[in-house]
């Protein structure tokens, strides 16, 4: 276990099985509408990446990938509330049914303002898969269909997740100790 890391939440294993089984379910779900054209995953730079390549290959469905940057963190690990597209969809989802790739919800806030953004855009349906939800208090209310894992109220990293763009590439989710963030 990396030296910051003061305990795994979610193991290689842990995230390698419910992954595959949120593919399952997104599989049965749109086999139905999904049709020749498929669905569109839409995934979130950069926290949703790594969740996202995974989470593709565990959907046997025909599917377009394509990903939006947005950012309302920076360097710290407290939301600044303002949410910032840094990189547009290269993808018309207009009648298109989409699913929303993200690694986390928090204060939700980004997630609210992304289902409002690609609402407006007019998808034939619009839901969210995020790997986990924390038990933030006073979340904002987004609908996700789709969700990993509960997580306790602690700044968490890895699989995706940073601090000051580090511990990406950790394999597992663990939880950061305090003295690395305070
Ligand atoms: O529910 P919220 O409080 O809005 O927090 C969740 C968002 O925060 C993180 O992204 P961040 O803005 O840090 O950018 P990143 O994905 O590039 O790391 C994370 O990847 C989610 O997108
Ligand atoms: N790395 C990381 N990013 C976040 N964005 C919102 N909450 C978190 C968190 O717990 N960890
Ligand atoms: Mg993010």
């Amino acid at each position: 276990m990396h030296n910051d890391i003061s305990e795994i939440l979610f193991s290689e294993q842990d995230l390698a099985i419910r992954v595959r089984e949120l593919g399952e379910a997104i599989t049965r779900d749109y086999a139905d509408v999904a049709g020749d054209a498929g669905i569109v995953v839409v995934s979130i730079l950069r926290g949703g990446a790594v969740f996202t390549c995974d989470l593709i290959r565990a959907i046997d469905l025909p599917l377009e990938v394509d990903f939006m940057a947005v950012s309302s963190y920076g360097n710290g690990a407290k939301s600044s509330g303002v949410v910032r597209i840094l990189k547009d969809l290269s993808t018309d989802i207009r009648g298109r049914h989409v699913v929303i790739a993200e690694d986390i919800i928090d204060s939700g806030l980004t997630l609210k303002y992304l289902l409002k953004n690609l609402q407006s855009r007019e998808p034939a349906s619009l839901t969210v898969a995020a790997l986990m939800r924390k038990d933030t208090p006073a979340q904002a209310d987004i609908p996700c269909r789709y969700i990993g894992f509960e997580c306790p109220d602690e700044f968490i990293v890895g699989y995706g997740l940073d601090f000051a763009e580090h511990y990406r590439n950790l394999p597992y989710i663990g939880v950061l100790k305090p003295e690395i963030y305070q």
